[in-house]
C-alpha cells in the first residue's frame, strides 16, 4: 500500500461502514442529519438523548418512523438501517426492557449518569434503582451502552472517565457479570485498558475525532469551541493508546458520536458539548490509521467489528475511499452541515479525502446523496441543546 507523500492516490475499498453511536436529533433537523448519515453509513445506532428523551419502546418506534421519512428516496430499500436505543432512567422497568426486545428494533439501552453530558438530566442518579432493568437486559441479551464519566464535581474534567472506569464500571460488571456492555466513546488510555482486560461481553466505541486530536486542539491559538465534546479530548498519550487499540484490538469499533448543535449553542459564551462529524468521520479514521501506516485495519474498525459485536450480518455494498493527501489537515467541524473548506474562518483545511463510490461521482454518497452539500446551517432552536 502506498503511503503519505506518494504522488499517486491510494484507493481503499471497504465494506460499507456502520456507525454505532450517532446523534440525529429530531425534527426539524432530521431533514439535514439523516441524508448525511445515510450517505456515510449502512447501520446507524441512534442515540436517545432527545428532549424529552426516548425512554419507551413506543417513543423509539415513533422516532424511527420520523427518521425513515427523511431518508432520501435515492437510497435503496434496506441500504440504511436505524438501530434504535432507549434512554435508561431510574424508573426504567424490566417490562419496558422486555417490550424493547420484542419490538425487534431496539438494540440497546443507554446509561447517562445524570448531569454528565448534553441532555443527560433524566439520566441515572442511583445505580441501585437500575439493577432490575439491567438484570432483564442481561437475561434478554439487550446491550447496555455506557457514557462512562464521573459526575462528581470534585473530579477534574480530564479525569472523569478514568474515575468512572475505576469505580462505577467495575461495580456494574460485578453485579451483572454477563451483561453485554459497550463502553461508549472511550477517550483515555485507562478506559481502553479496562476494556482490553474485561471479558468478551465488554467492547467499546471510539470516535474519529478522539483518534485525530489531543486536548491541545481545544486551545490552539485561542479557545476552539468546535473541538469541545464530552468526554473531553485527552492527552497525546491517551490518543496514542486509542489509536493502538483501534487498529489492533477486535473489541474496539467506530462510534462517531456525531452530535450537531446550532451555531448559537456552539459559538457562545457557554458553548455546549458535541462535535458534528457524520460527513467526514470515516475519512478522519482513514487519516488517523494512515498516520501509523495501518490502512489495512480501517475496514475492520469501521465496517466489521461493530456488526459482529451486535450480532448483525456484515454490511452490504462497498465504499471506495480515495486517499489523495494526508495528515496536514485533520479537522472537525461540529456545527455547519457542510464539508469543511479551507476558506471557512477558524477551520483548517480539510476534505482532502474524497469518497468515491463505484459508478458514482467522487463527491456523491449512496444513491447520489451529496456528501459535500453546500451550506445547510442548522436553525437555532431550543430543541437542540
Ligand atoms: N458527545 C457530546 O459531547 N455530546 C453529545 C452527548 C454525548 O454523547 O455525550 C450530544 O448529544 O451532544
Amino acid at each position: 500500500m502506498a503511503g503519505a507523500g506518494d504522488a499517486a492516490p491510494v484507493q481503499l475499498d471497504i465494506l460499507q461502514p456502520d456507525d454505532f453511536h450517532h446523534h440525529l436529533r429530531d425534527e426539524p433537523y432530521l431533514e439535514h442529519t439523516v441524508p448525511h448519515a445515510a450517505a456515510a453509513f449502512s447501520r446507524l445506532l441512534v442515540m436517545p438523548n432527545l428532549v424529552p428523551p426516548v425512554t419507551t419502546t413506543a417513543a423509539a418506534l415513533a422516532y424511527r418512523e420520523r427518521i425513515l421519512k427523511r431518508l432520501p428516496k435515492e437510497v435503496p430499500e434496506g441500504a440504511f438501517v436505524p438501530l434504535m436505543t432507549l434512554y435508561l432512567t431510574d424508573k426504567t422497568t424490566p417490562e419496558e426492557i422486555a417490550e424493547a426486545k420484542a419490538s425487534g428494533h431496539v438494540y440497546a439501552v443507554k446509561l447517562y449518569p445524570a448531569g454528565a453530558t448534553t441532555n443527560s438530566d433524566f439520566g441515572v442518579t442511583d445505580y441501585e434503582l437500575i439493577m432490575p432493568a439491567l438484570a432483564k437486559m442481561e437475561e434478554l441479551g439487550i446491550l447496555l451502552l455506557v457514557h462512562g464519566e464521573s459526575t462528581d464535581q470534585s473530579v477534574d474534567i480530564f479525569e472523569r472517565e478514568q474515575s468512572f472506569y475505576q469505580t462505577t464500571m467495575p461495580m456494574i460488571l460485578e453485579r451483572r457479570p454477563n451483561l453485554r456492555v459497550v463502553c461508549e466513546h472511550v477517550t483515555s488510555a485507562a478506559a481502553a485498558c479496562f476494556v482490553e482486560q474485561a471479558g468478551p461481553n465488554v467492547a467499546a466505541t471510539i470516535t474519529a475525532h478522539h483518534l485525530c486530536h489531543n486536548r491541545n486542539a481545544l486551545f490552539k491559538g485561542g479557545i476552539q469551541p468546535h473541538y469541545y465534546c464530552l468526554p473531553i479530548l485527552k492527552t497525546e498519550a491517551d490518543r496514542q493508546k486509542l489509536l493502538q487499540v483501534a487498529v489492533d484490538c477486535p473489541k474496539f469499533f467506530l462510534g462517531t458520536d456525531s452530535a450537531p448543535h446550532t451555531v448559537e449553542r456552539k459559538e457562545s459564551s457557554c458553548g455546549c458539548a458535541g462535535c458534528f462529524t457524520a460527513h467526514m468521520a470515516v475519512e478522519l479514521v482513514a487519516e488517523a490509521f494512515q498516520s501509523v501506516r495501518r490502512l489495512d485495519a480501517v475496514e475492520d474498525f469501521v465496517s466489521r467489528r461493530g456488526a459482529a459485536f451486535y450480532g448483525l450480518p456484515p454490511a452490504q455494498g462497498t465504499r471506495s475511499l480515495v486517499l489523495e493527501e494526508f495528515a496536514s489537515c485533520l479537522s472537525v467541524l461540529s456545527v455547519r452541515l457542510q464539508r469543511p473548506a479551507p476558506d471557512l474562518p477558524g477551520v483548517e483545511g480539510a476534505g482532502k479525502l474524497r469518497i468515491r463510490r463505484p459508478g458514482g461521482a467522487p463527491s456523491e454518497g449512496r444513491g447520489g446523496v451529496p456528501v459535500e452539500a453546500e451550506t445547510q446551517e442548522l436553525d437555532a432552536s431550543e430543541a437542540l441543546r
